[in-house]
């Protein structure tokens, strides 16, 4: 089996989560059929019988081509693309079960915005480890989606990167819907770093704005986090370009400046002096961020990347230090050239 070129093919989604279930809908607009893979059974009863998934997207009715199972093997039987959006640390042991029923040439899509802890890999490659995939065969779309207005239908748009230029092209196709415009690319890696970083640099401004401080402290660490994002991503060998588009600057943008953001509320509770276990507690939603921070940074230091945000975020996400603390630092750092 490969890549249909036409939106006439069937799509399998895992999970039924935020995203999972809002790209659903995407996928499903632009004339896709989707089996979503719910891992509670009311969970897929609710998708299947009321159009709706009431733990993640209330409210939104879901199009009739969206069905949700539980059984694996059924969601991706005949799916010629798979689509993959858990949280990041759960993509491993998740993927290991499900990799031995992904049809043979399948296209496997992530969306998911975080590095593994421990590995400091990215998704893409985690993914090629579990399948055996070739990068012919794994796509990343990323930028700035935040699900609720994705699940609203309003206009947004993305980036669909895939090493080989014209897989990204074929899954553009067949996800361009009439409420969302995916551009394609060939950093895969560029995508990955954007869309994880966000979230650390999210943190940073959500605990800002927890403090009270206003729209000069917060651009001011967007920049900034902008900077150390591309310092480390064209390290590794991102295209720098790829941090001033849709899935660099686009997401960054969208998702410290909105309070619909898990990573950037994450942080503001932080700010207002909750701990980390209190925040986790008061939701059942990932916020990637506080995660991704740790293997980020050690990434940043396995380069010798300078990497001050993503450094205080872990230190007040580990509970080493206060936001106040980290705002204050991040002022009296020594001062240097802009560029540098
Ligand atoms: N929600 C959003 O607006 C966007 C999210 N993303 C990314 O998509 C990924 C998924 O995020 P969301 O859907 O928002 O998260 P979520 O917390 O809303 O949903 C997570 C889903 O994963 C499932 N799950 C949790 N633990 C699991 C495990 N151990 N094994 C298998 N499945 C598990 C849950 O049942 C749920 O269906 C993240 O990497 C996030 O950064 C990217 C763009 C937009
Ligand atoms: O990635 C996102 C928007 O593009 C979603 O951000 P949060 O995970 O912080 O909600």
């Amino acid at each position: 089996m490969s890549l249909e070129p036409t939106p006439h093919g069937k799509v399998a989604v895992f999970t039924a989560g935020s995203w999972g279930t809002a790209f659903s809908m995407v996928l499903a607009d632009a004339g896709n059929e989707v089996a979503m893979w719910a891992r509670r059974d009311e969970v897929a009863r609710a998708v299947n019988e009321q159009h709706e998934n009431p733990d993640y997207q209330p409210g939104v009715e879901l199009p009739p081509s969206v069905s949700a199972t539980t059984d694996v093997e059924k969601a991706l039987h005949g799916a010629d693309m798979v689509v993959l959006a858990t949280p990041s640390q759960s993509l491993r042991a998740g993927l290991t079960e499900w990799a031995p029923f992904i049809e043979k040439d399948a296209v496997i899509v992530s969306l998911m915005k975080g590095v593994e802890l421990g590995t400091l890999e990215r998704m893409s490659e985690v993914i090629a480890q579990v399948t055996g995939a070739g990068p012919e065969r794994i796509a990343v779309v990323s930028g700035p989606n935040l699900s609720p207005e994705i699940a609203r239908r309003e206009p947004a748009a993305s980036v669909v990167a895939c090493a080989e230029e014209s897989v990204a092209k074929l899954i553009q196709a067949r996800i361009h819907s009439p409420a969302f415009r995916p551009y394609t690319s060939t950093d895969v890696l560029g995508c990955e770093l954007g869309g994880a970083y966000k979230n650390v640099v999210a943190l940073a401004v959500g605990m800002a704005v927890g403090l009270g401080f206003g729209d000069n402290t917060t651009a001011s660490v967007i920049t900034r986090g902008l900077a150390e994002t591309a310092r480390l991503a064209t390290q590794l060998g991102a295209n720098p370009l790829t941090l001033m588009g849709l899935a660099g600057l686009g997401d960054l943008v969208a998702t410290c400046s909105s309070p619909l953001s898990r990573n950037r509320t994450f942080g503001e509770k932080l700010g207002r002096g909750m701990t980390t276990e209190e925040i986790y507690a008061s939701t059942r939603q990932v916020a990637e961020g506080a995660k991704s921070c740790s293997s980020l940074l050690a990434l940043a230091r396995s380069r010798g990347v300078d990497a001050p945000i993503a450094e205080h975020v872990e230190a007040v996400v580990a509970g080493r230090m206060t936001a106040q603390q980290m705002m204050d630092s991040f002022i009296a750092r020594d001062t240097k050239a802009e560029a540098d």
